[in-house]
C-alpha cells in the first residue's frame, strides 16, 4: 500500500502536535498556517511534550491553499469559528482519491465538510489532548493525545472499520498517537460532548478552572446534570452512553491537573468561541428529533450572548 501524503489545515495546538508526531515519524506533511507562516518557514516547529521535547527545524510551510500538493489525508484542526474557510480550502487540498480527516470538537461538522468534498471522503476523529500553542511555531503538548478515528457515513448511521480507517490509524500509531478505531462516529461524538458541554460551558459562565468546578458542590452538581442531558440527547438519537462512562468523566475530571478550557482561554483572550460546533448543533440536531435538552440551551444561549458583547464592546 503507498505511504499517504497529510495536509494540516490550521497549524494551531492541535494541527502542530499531530503533524508534527506525524512528520517526525517519516511521513510527509505539508502544513497550512496564517499568521506563522513566515515564522515556521523560517525556524521550524518546537514541541515541548510530557512525551519528550523535539524541534522539527524544517517543514513545509504555506500560507496559501493553491501551493500545498493535493494530498491523500487532509487533516481539519482549524477552530471550528474558521470553517467558513472550509469551501474555499478543501477542493485544492485533497486528491481526488483523498479523504478529509476532521480533528476538530463539536458535532456536526463531518456533516458540513461532506457538502464541500462528498460524503464517500469524511472521516471523523475524536481527540482528548491537552496542548496549546503558546508562540508562533511553539506548542505545549500537557497530557494525554489519543484519537478515536471513525468513518462518516451520511446521517451519521455507523459506518464500519475500513481498509483507509486502519491505514491511517497505523499512520498516527507509528507516531506514537494511540488510536482506537470506532464504527460508530455519532455515538463518539456525543460521548465527548459530555466533557466539552459542562466544561467549556461552565468555564466561561462560572470563570472557573475543571478543578474549581468539581470541588464545589453547587458547580459539580451542575456539571453532572448537564453530563445526564448530553446523555438524555444521545438517546433521542438512538444511541446510550452509559452512567458508568459519565461517572468516569466525574472521576477522571475531578483527579486531573486544572485545565482551564480552550473556550475559557478563548473567551479571555477575546477571541470567537466555539459555540455552534458544541452546543448549537447538537441542540438543533436533537431538537429535530423532537426533544428538548433544557440546561443546555440555558448554556447555549448565556455563551452566544457573551460571544456577541466579543464584538460589540
Ligand atoms: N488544543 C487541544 O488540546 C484540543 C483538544 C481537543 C480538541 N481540540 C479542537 O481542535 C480544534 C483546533 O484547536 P486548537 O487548540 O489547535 O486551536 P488553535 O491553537 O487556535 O489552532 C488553530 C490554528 O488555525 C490557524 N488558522 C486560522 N485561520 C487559518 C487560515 N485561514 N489558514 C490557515 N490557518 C489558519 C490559526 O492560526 P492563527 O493563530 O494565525 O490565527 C491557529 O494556529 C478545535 O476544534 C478544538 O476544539 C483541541
Ligand atoms: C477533553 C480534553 C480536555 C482532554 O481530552 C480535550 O480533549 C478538550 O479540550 O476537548
Amino acid at each position: 500500500m503507498c505511504e499517504f501524503t497529510y495536509a494540516i489545515v490550521g497549524t494551531g495546538a492541535l494541527g502542530g502536535f499531530y503533524g508534527a508526531k506525524l512528520q517526525q515519524s517519516g511521513l510527509n506533511v505539508h502544513f497550512l498556517l496564517k499568521s506563522d507562516c513566515e515564522h515556521v518557514r523560517q525556524h521550524g516547529l518546537v514541541i515541548k511534550s510530557v512525551d519528550g521535547d523535539f524541534t522539527l527545524p524544517r517543514v513545509k510551510a504555506y500560507s496559501d491553499v493553491q501551493k500545498i500538493p493535493a494530498c491523500d489525508v487532509v487533516v481539519i484542526s482549524l477552530k471550528t469559528t474558521q470553517n467558513h474557510l472550509l469551501p474555499q480550502i478543501l477542493p485544492f487540498a485533497v486528491k481526488d482519491t483523498g479523504i478529509v480527516l476532521v480533528l476538530q470538537n463539536g458535532f456536526g461538522i463531518e456533516a458540513e465538510v461532506a457538502q464541500i468534498v462528498g460524503s464517500d471522503k469524511v472521516i471523523g476523529g475524536i481527540c482528548f489532548l491537552t496542548a496549546n500553542k503558546i508562540a508562533p511555531g511553539y506548542i505545549r503538548h500537557l497530557s494525554y493525545k489519543n484519537i478515536i478515528l471513525c468513518e462518516y457515513t451520511q446521517n451519521y448511521h455507523p459506518g464500519g472499520i475500513t481498509e483507509r480507517l486502519r491505514q491511517i490509524g497505523k499512520d498516527f500509531e507509528n507516531a506514537g498517537i494511540p488510536v482506537e478505531l470506532d464504527e460508530d462516529l455519532l455515538l463518539a461524538r456525543w460521548k465527548k460532548l459530555v466533557w466539552n458541554i459542562p466544561y467549556n460551558g461552565l468555564s466561561v459562565i462560572l470563570n472557573a478552572t475543571t478543578a474549581e468546578l468539581m470541588a464545589s458542590p453547587d458547580s459539580s452538581k451542575l456539571v453532572e446534570e448537564l453530563m445526564y442531558e448530553v446523555a438524555t440527547g444521545a438517546k433521542a438519537l438512538g444511541r446510550t452512553i452509559p452512567d458508568t462512562f459519565i461517572q468516569k468523566m466525574l472521576h477522571n475530571t475531578a483527579k486531573m491537573t486544572p485545565y482551564l478550557t480552550s473556550m475559557k482561554i478563548d473567551y479571555d483572550e477575546r477571541r470567537p468561541m466555539e459555540v455552534e460546533a458544541i452546543f448549537g448543533n447538537p441542540l438543533r440536531m436533537v431538537q429535530a428529533a423532537g426533544t428538548n435538552l433544557p440546561k443546555i440551551d440555558c448554556l447555549y444561549q448565556q455563551l452566544k450572548f457573551l460571544d456577541a458583547m466579543r464584538t460589540a464592546r
